[in-house]
């Protein structure tokens, strides 16, 4: 397995944790590195959250995923930004407790791309 699995790997077996305040937010290399196993995420907006615009074939099919990561986000306890309309969803996540990204915001990520996958 090449190393881009096992990180990938790795992050699909974690699950999210509580984050306190007082945790301190992922440094720039960090989410850098994360991001580059994380297929079409990207970190707009001086690393403040990290987004991914998917695309589907009509309204049914993106309400079907939306439906499917809110379902993820409630057993996550960790929850998305979604912006939705008939044939795409933009996907916005951030950790609210600390003001900026965690490793919840990575792990989600990862079980996303694998919903979409699906
Ligand atoms: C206690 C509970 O885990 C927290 O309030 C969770 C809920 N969902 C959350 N979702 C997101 N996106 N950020 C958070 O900081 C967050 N905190």
């Amino acid at each position: 397995m090449s190393e881009n699995n096992d990180i990938l790997q790795s992050l699909l077996e974690q699950n999210c944790t509580e984050i306190s305040p007082k945790d301190k937010a992922l440094i720039i290399p960090s989410i850098e590195s994360n991001l580059s196993h994380l297929d079409g995420w990207d970190a707009p907006l001086n690393y403040a959250s990290i987004q991914k615009t998917f695309g589907f074939k009509n309204y049914y099919q993106t309400v079907s995923f939306v439906n499917a990561v809110t379902y993820l986000a409630q057993k996550q306890g960790h929850h998305p930004t979604i912006c939705f309309g008939y044939n795409s969803c933009e996907i916005t996540l951030v950790t609210h407790d600390i003001k900026g990204l965690s490793m919840n915001d990575m792990i989600m990520a990862a079980k996303i791309n694998a919903l979409y996958a699906d």
